[in-house]
């Protein structure tokens, strides 16, 4: 491991990911992968999650398109040096912020879109000039050597690279000394990615999961509300970390609730849901069981069947839930829904803020002021209103979590800007030292007085114009004393 990690920080150090036309190169290569080997890369995702080749194609290939084709558009402004505001002292200098590439990173991703959470970082990297080692999860093991085949053959191998393998490979990886690290997974192992990291002072993006909360108000349109978050609940059978992970409404709106995503479900799933082609199996026995155990004494008012052979579990909701049952305490990743029920949108609201930050918070009503006051008076990741997931795939908007459900973030403009360092660059030339005499010993209260001047005075329009002309006369004066 140690060695791959040198021989990609040598080809950093050699300064090839730089220049911009390499980098196009290499997102255009990437570009080129997901559409001729686009068969095999479904395949592999299907194969993964039980998923249709049209859903992997939805799910994951769609995003990654958009994302690289996002940068393509926009890396040459992105790179750019951004000209910076400027005080007194600086006025004849140029102060500018030049993005510069990090050096080797690390992007380790989780199993439950596997495609999607490994590429995406990769093409922010990619973009933003790093050296990348990729490291799939190990449980979608058909992704992961895909990755592992087809990314030598379309990227640069000396600046790219994929290890594959589980919890021993990755502790050795951890060990190696990275310039970033992009942890995607559960909270627990975002701890020992943290730690790891800390020990070469690495800075990290934590995309992690957590409990995300769905407010449905008595004045919203139920059926547009319940058709909505079923498909975000039951999409890739509810292993999807933005996923609503439980509803909080009104104790009267419960019943109706239920039978209106009883009706959706059948109209997406079908009467049989186990040959629905759009209906995926969880990924382990391991998730399964701990799926199971979470049915355990709960008041199951839809769904509930479960299969071990296939790993199948039925579109479930729970009604009338005790947020002190086990349900409640951990983050689902699967198929049930519990409904818990509220007086009002301020007992939701206290409800949210008496748990973890989630990475998501939904919020259903027709009543947009309440939607705002409701974002004002919680914290998570992201938000969207009277819809679920969808934020995610915007990427002009960041994507990460907060406290608990992580820290930073990325897509589009943010993925480049977390894989950058955001350099300050202020150049002076070599005259102009009578002024600096100012911050030269020996110091004095008048030398004070004038510093707090140039550096502290702000300045309406009117005085501003004023000051330029003052401005004017001293440069004038400098010049004539230094020139003439
Ligand atoms: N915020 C986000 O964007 C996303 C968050 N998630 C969250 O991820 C969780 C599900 O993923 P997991 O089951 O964690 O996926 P996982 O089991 O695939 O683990 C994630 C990665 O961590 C590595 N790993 C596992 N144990 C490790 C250890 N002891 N030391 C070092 N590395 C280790 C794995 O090899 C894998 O690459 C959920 O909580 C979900 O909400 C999932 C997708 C997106
Ligand atoms: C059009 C729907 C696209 C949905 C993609 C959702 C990815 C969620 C992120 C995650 O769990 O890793």
């Amino acid at each position: 491991m140690e060695r791959q990690v040198q021989r990609l920080r040598q080809a950093f150090r050699s300064g090839r990911s730089r220049p911009l036309r390499f980098r196009m190169q290499q997102l255009e290569a990437l570009k080129r992968m997901v559409q001729e080997r686009e068969k095999d890369i479904l395949a592999a995702i299907a194969a993964d999650l039980s998923k249709s080749e049209l859903n992997a194609y939805s799910h994951e290939v769609i995003t990654i398109l958009g994302e690289i084709d996002f940068m393509l558009a926009n890396l040459p402004e992105l790179a750019s040096a951004k000209p910076a505001k400027k005080n007194l002292l600086t006025m004849l200098d140029e102060a500018y912020v030049q993005p510069e590439p990090l050096g080797v990173v690390l992007i380790i991703g989780a199993w439950n879109y596997p495609f999607v959470l490994i590429m995406q970082p990769l093409v922010g990297a990619i973009a933003a000039g790093n050296a990348v080692i990729v490291k799939p999860s190990e449980l979608s093991e058909n992704t992961a050597k895909i990755l592992a085949k087809l990314l030598p053959q379309y990227l640069d191998q000396d600046l790219y690279a994929v290890v594959n393998g589980g919890v021993a490979e990755t502790t050795e990886l951890l060990k190696q000394r990275f310039d970033h690290i992009l942890y995607t997974g559960n909270t627990a192992v975002g701890k020992i990615v943290m730690e790891a990291a800390a020990k070469h002072l690495t800075p990290v993006t934590l995309e992690l999961g957590g409990k995300s909360p769905c407010y449905i108000d008595r004045d919203c349109d139920l059926d547009i509300a319940c058709r909505r978050i079923t498909w975000g609940k039951y999409m890739n059978c509810g292993q999807t970390c933005i996923a609503p992970d439980y509803v909080l409404c009104e104790a009267s709106l419960q019943d109706r609730i239920v039978q209106k995503m009883k009706e959706t479900v059948k109209d997406f799933y079908g009467e049989n849901i186990k040959d629905s082609p759009d209906y995926e199996r969880i990924i382990n026995l391991r998730h399964f069981k701990r799926l199971q155990s979470l049915l355990e004494g709960q008041k199951i008012a839809f769904g509930g069947e479960t299969d071990e052979v296939t790993r199948y579990i039925a579109p479930t909701i729970l009604t009338d839930v005790d947020p002190n049952s086990k349900v409640m305490q951990e983050e689902i990743f699967g198929p049930i829904l519990p409904i818990v029920s509220v007086k009002n949108v301020d007992e939701a609201i206290n409800f949210i803020n008496d748990r973890e930050k989630p990475l998501a918070l939904y919020i259903f009503s027709h009543n947009n002021k309440l939607i705002k006051r409701v974002i004002d008076e919680t914290s998570s990741g992201g938000v969207t209103g009277n819809d679920v997931i969808m934020h995610f795939t915007v990427n002009s908007l960041p994507f990460g979590g907060v406290g608990a459900s992580g820290m930073g973030a990325y897509h589009g403009k943010y993925s480049f800007d977390t894989f950058s360092h955001q350099r300050p660059c202020l150049l002076k030339g070599l005259k102009g030292e009578s002024i600096n005499k100012l911050r030269y010993p020996p110091n004095s209260q008048s030398k004070l007085s004038w510093a707090k001047f140039f550096l502290l005075k702000q300045f309406n329009k009117g005085g501003l114009v004023m000051l330029m002309v003052a401005c004017l006369a001293v440069v004038a004066a400098v010049i004539v004393k230094e020139y003439l």
